[in-house]
């Protein structure tokens, strides 16, 4: 019997996963967990294993050691129900009758998902609403032999989205799109999200992920070597002065910042607001400081990254 799942259980949770394929370890004890309502990005070189690790957390791969739960159950060993609100696209792009229209692949996808225990139902105007949403209302009634590869990218979004998923997941979903399609992927990405749906996706496009997902894990020769909250680095400034080490220690002290580290020659200071500046450099010039430039620090996802997989 199958115990129900823990209502505050995260949507996903991975424990020690270790993956061989022959003699060959492709994941090293890989932990991660996503909250419902996060967006999580999951980047890395070719061939680190990103592709792996979705396929084993979606359960069409099977790890030689560890686990992976879905909203609380085992996706291995509980698979069926695991994956009751689950929508994923695991290649790119996904497979489709082609002989089918885009509707008709859409209905056996609807079929399919209802037939699982627990499994939702999908009726005719939710096909309708998301080929709209995905803005293939066009193509709808055309064989999917005839969509372009980012066409069919898009119904691969589209069959994901379609169950109203609480997890969804994404191998690379705006590889092949063109510019405003990737923006179209963005906002139905961040818009589930919002809803409480956790969402993972693997990506090589740091500067558009930096935009709109909450969390990067950085994956590399099979190992996830850091996992970088984006939210955390928001509202940060950096000043250029002659002691960046002086002054981030007298920032530190003061009751409006929050976190201070040097990057010569700044000092980096994350501020409880922006109202703030004034007042940090009131105080650095106080100090004897000599204060040469004050700026917003963006976080630079791709140098961070950079080197990250450097040093890895
Ligand atoms: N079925 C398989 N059998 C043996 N080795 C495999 C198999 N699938 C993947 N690999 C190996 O696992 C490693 C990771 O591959 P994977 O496709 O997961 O990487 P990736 O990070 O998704 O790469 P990319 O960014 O190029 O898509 C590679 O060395 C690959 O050769």
């Amino acid at each position: 019997m199958t115990t129900p799942a823990a209502p505050a259980a995260p949507a996903i949770e991975v424990r020690g996963l270790h993956k061989k394929y022959g003699p060959h370890a492709i994941l090293h004890d890989i932990d991660l967990t996503v909250q419902r309502g996060e967006v999580y990005a999951l980047t890395g070189p070719n061939g680190a294993g990103k592709s792996t690790l979705i396929r084993t957390v979606t359960g069409l791969a099977f790890p030689s050691s560890g686990e992976v739960r879905l909203l609380g159950r085992d996706v291995h060993n509980d698979g069926p129900r695991a994956r009751a609100r689950l929508g994923a696209v695991v290649e790119a792009p996904a497979r489709f009758y082609p002989q089918f229209t885009g509707t008709q692949n859409l209905q056996i996808h609807a079929d399919l998902a209802a037939m699982a225990p627990g499994g939702p139902r999908v009726g005719k105007g939710r096909i309708r609403e998301v080929l709209a949403l995905l803005e293939l209302t066009r193509m709808e009634g055309r064989k999917v032999a005839e969509y372009s590869l980012g066409q069919r990218q898009r119904l691969g979004v589209a069959s994901a989205i379609l169950a109203d998923p609480q997890v969804l997941i994404l191998d690379e979903p705006t590889s092949g799109l063109d510019a405003l399609s990737i923006g179209l992927i963005h906002r139905i990405v961040t818009s589930l999200a919002s809803g409480g749906c956790a969402v993972v996706l693997s990506t090589h496009h740091l500067r558009e992920i930096a935009t709109y997902a909450h969390t990067v894990g950085i994956l590399t020769g099979g190992r996830l070597v850091d996992t970088v909250d984006l939210r955390a680095r928001q509202a940060a400034y950096r000043f250029r002065v002659d002691d960046p080490v002086g002054a981030a220690g007298r920032l530190e002290r003061l009751p409006f910042v929050q976190r201070v580290s040097t990057r010569t020659p700044y000092a980096v200071a994350h501020l409880s607001s922006d109202a703030h500046v004034p007042d940090a450099l009131a105080q650095l010039s106080a100090g004897g400081f000599r204060v040469y430039e004050a700026s917003p620090d963006h976080f630079d996802l791709y140098e961070y990254y950079r080197e990250r997989v450097e040093q890895a």
